[in-house]
């Protein structure tokens, strides 16, 4: 599990490091503040994402379903600062299983609360989804603004980067490809 102490002790030597006094008022609590919120962010290091997915009804709906604007907040693995946005699940039944629909947002979290990359959190959903339900298809479209990005570095506030994972016969199917884009937008 999370290491509390030697986060605090981290976070502490982070503020001395700065040239900040980490007695002080105002920083005093800081590293205990601070290691409470790592093992917020990075709750998903200690979950199994399809753990969500054993929630399953029989359904014969063997068409899509999608699940769009799913807000999430991630930690950029490089700079450890967020990035969020949007990610949307389309999938298409088979064999009369269908998940919960809130269960694909859970998903989504606990990929997210994680050190990543957005390319790796996108191929990691869509994996999950095809090994948990093994749909005929899934597609998974991540939209999101990066803050390592907007705040330094080459500071462009408002880029998007998009990325998208597709699977089963997603891969094959771009008319499918289309519709899912159509709704998604
Ligand atoms: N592919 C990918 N790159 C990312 C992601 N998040 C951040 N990055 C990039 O990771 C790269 C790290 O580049 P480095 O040159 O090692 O670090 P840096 O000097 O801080 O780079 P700058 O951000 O360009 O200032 C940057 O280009 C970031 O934009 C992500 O989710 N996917
Ligand atoms: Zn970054």
């Amino acid at each position: 599990m999370i290491n509390h102490d030697k986060l605090q002790q981290a976070v502490k030597m982070i503020l001395e490091a700065v040239g900040e006094d980490p007695d002080r008022e105002g920083l005093k609590d800081t590293p205990k503040r601070v290691a409470k919120m790592y093992g917020e962010m990075f709750s998903g290091l200690y979950e199994d994402p399809s753990e969500h997915l054993k929630t399953v009804f029989a359904e014969s709906h063997e068409e899509l379903v999608l699940v769009k604007d799913i807000p999430f907040y991630s930690m950029c693995e490089h700079h450890l600062v967020p990035f969020f946005g949007k990610a949307h699940i389309a999938y298409i039944p088979s064999d009369g299983v269908v998940t919960g629909l809130s269960k694909l947002a859970r998903t989504v979290d606990t990929v997210a609360r994680r050190p990543q990359v957005q390319e790796r959190m996108t191929k990691t959903l869509a994996d999950t989804f095809m090994q948990a339900l093994q749909p005929q298809g899934v597609m998974v479209i991540v939209s999101a603004e990066h803050m390592c990005m907007s705040m330094r570095g080459i500071q462009k506030p408002g880029a998007k980067t998009v990325t998208t994972a597709v699977r089963g016969m997603f891969e094959e199917d771009a008319t499918a490809r289309a519709e899912v884009l159509n709704l998604v937008q």
